[in-house]
């Protein structure tokens, strides 16, 4: 699992390092890290030139040094400063020894437009709201790759919400810890690389899932495995109107494990004949065992819906509560009267269905509000979004970061929920199963996609696929 850390945490251990390191050390360190990324970006570095955007704290600061840094393989450096007095006085001051240029923001554009890389020093961890306009005015002359220094200036560090003009990187080299930014702002971010200070870091407030920890807890059979030993899955989902989201939950649990799949509804004909495996029924109260339940794709918000949803609720098995489930607890508190307290609740909403169930849309910083509801509802909240974020009542929250934006199609939705009612029914701790199935979901887009946009369908025929890639990395 990768960890993530508050600015505030890593602010804090790094005052610990900075008093037992000698002056300058740590910042020499990140600056020379991040050199090493500005060269390889440069290809060939000498004779090429480097535009350093330079606002006035430590990020700055980075900038300045790796200039002299970069000064030292014979690159062209500009140090654009924003406030020249206030800029790194060391940093400053080494750039200048090197044989480095420095320019006030009044001269910058050609030296940004002329550019072969800009580094993005303006602001780091103790930006506050968004880029100042001086700051924001030396954006549009930008024609080269960007490196951003530790974050893409004018995001915010710690949810990753863009209120303004702010960089957008081709690569960002962070110091110490990733940071919250990262994990939640990846297209402004590019492709982000850690350098390690030695920061002294434990219990991360927020963590995200690697292809070997979703390959840990796969349900994957084993040689004393059958149908039923990985669990089976109940999917109550469809309707006369919306056959379609049945078929897509269905199928997904179908291909996430080896486990039976039942499936209860009105698109039992439906289900059936597209997936001869599951066993279709008309009714959840004749569905025979599950181990888990999905319930609510096209299933309605009105008084039929609600009764399925009081039936799976009051089950005692797992249950993945998605789309119009999330509406009908939204407007009905009381259904929730009927499940048994200690049986793991999923909601997946997106921000109008959170909005239903919290009073108002997630906000700026969505780990906040996945982790107030999972508190309020007693329940893992999957909250929806370009980074999916998974919150456990208990106060845990991990992000699953896309490589693109495949996912944002119809019915996309009802494949996770498949996909998370799976891995439930296998007995996997429901934060955890969410959070894989997450990943396995955003993978099988991307498998799918392959660069150009896929459909739903596409999506769950590259389940397999994406499932494949876990299992050669775990073997
Ligand atoms: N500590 C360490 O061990 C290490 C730290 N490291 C580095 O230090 C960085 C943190 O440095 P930091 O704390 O000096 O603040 P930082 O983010 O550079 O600038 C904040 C200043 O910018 C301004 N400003 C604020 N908001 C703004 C806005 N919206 N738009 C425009 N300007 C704005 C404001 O200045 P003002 O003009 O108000 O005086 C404020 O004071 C960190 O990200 C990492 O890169 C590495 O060297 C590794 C070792
Ligand atoms: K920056």
């Amino acid at each position: 699992m990768q960890g993530i850390w508050t600015t505030e945490r890593i602010r804090a251990a790094e005052r610990k390092l900075l008093a037992v390191t000698p002056d300058g050390a740590l910042m020499r360190k990140a600056a020379f890290g991040l050199s090493v990324h500005a060269a390889k970006m440069l290809g060939a570095p000498s004779g090429r030139r480097v535009t350093l955007l330079v606002g006035s704290g430590d990020n700055g600061g980075d900038a300045l040094w790796a200039g002299f840094f970069l000064r030292k393989r014979n690159v062209a450096v500009t140090a654009v400063l924003l406030n020249p007095d206030k800029a790194h006085p060391q940093g400053l001051a080494a750039l200048k020894r090197a044989g480095g240029r420095v320019v006030p923001v009044a001269d910058s554009p050609q030296w940004i437009r002329k550019a072969d890389l800009v580094i993005d020093g303006i602001v780091g961890i103790s930006a506050r709201g968004s880029l100042r306009p001086d700051a924001a005015s030396l954006l549009e002359h930008i024609k080269a790759p960007v490196l951003a220094v530790d974050l893409p200036s004018g995001v915010d560090p710690d949810t990753g919400a863009i209120d303004g003009p702010a960089i957008t990187a081709d690569r960002t080299v962070t110091f110490g810890a990733r940071k919250p930014v990262h994990a939640l702002a990846p297209a402004a971010c590019g492709e982000v690389f850690l350098v390690d200070l030695g920061l002294d870091l434990e219990d991360p407030d927020l963590v995200r899932l690697e292809a070997e920890d979703v390959a840990a807890c796969w349900p994957i059979p084993g040689p004393s495995d059958d149908k039923y030993t990985l669990g089976v899955t109940g999917v109550a989902a469809g309707s006369a109107v919306y056959p379609g989201a049945a078929v897509l939950s269905a199928g997904a649990a179908v291909y996430a494990t080896s486990g039976m799949v039942r499936y209860a509804g009105p698109a039992a004909d439906l289900v059936r004949s597209r997936w001869p495996e599951i066993i279709a029924t008309g009714s959840v109260t004749d569905a025979g065992r599950v181990q888990s339940w999905v319930v609510g794709p096209g299933i309605g918000t009105g008084h039929e819906g609600r009764e399925v949803l009081a039936t799976v609720l009051g089950a005692g098995v797992p249950v993945c509560a998605d789309a119009d489930a999330t509406t009908l607890i939204a407007q009905h508190s009381d259904v929730l009267d009927a499940r048994d307290p200690d049986t793991p609740l999923v909601l997946t909403p997106h921000d109008r269905e959170f909005a239903r169930l919290m009073g108002s849309e997630p906000g700026k910083d969505r780990v906040a509000a996945a982790r107030a509801c999972a508190r309020r509802y007693d329940a893992v909240v999957l909250l929806k979004g370009h980074c999916t974020v998974v919150a456990a009542p208990d106060g845990r929250a991990m992000v699953n970061t896309p490589r693109g934006s495949w996912l944002a199609t119809p019915g996309s939705g009802d494949v996770l929920s498949g996909l998370i009612g799976a891995v439930l029914a296998a007995g996997v701790d429901p934060w955890l199963a969410s959070g894989a199935a997450a990943y396995v979901h955003s993978l099988a887009g991307e498998l799918a996609a392959a660069g150009a946009p896929t459909s739903s369908s596409g999506i769950l025929g590259a389940i397999s696929d994406a499932l494949r890639t876990l299992h050669w990395r775990k073997s």
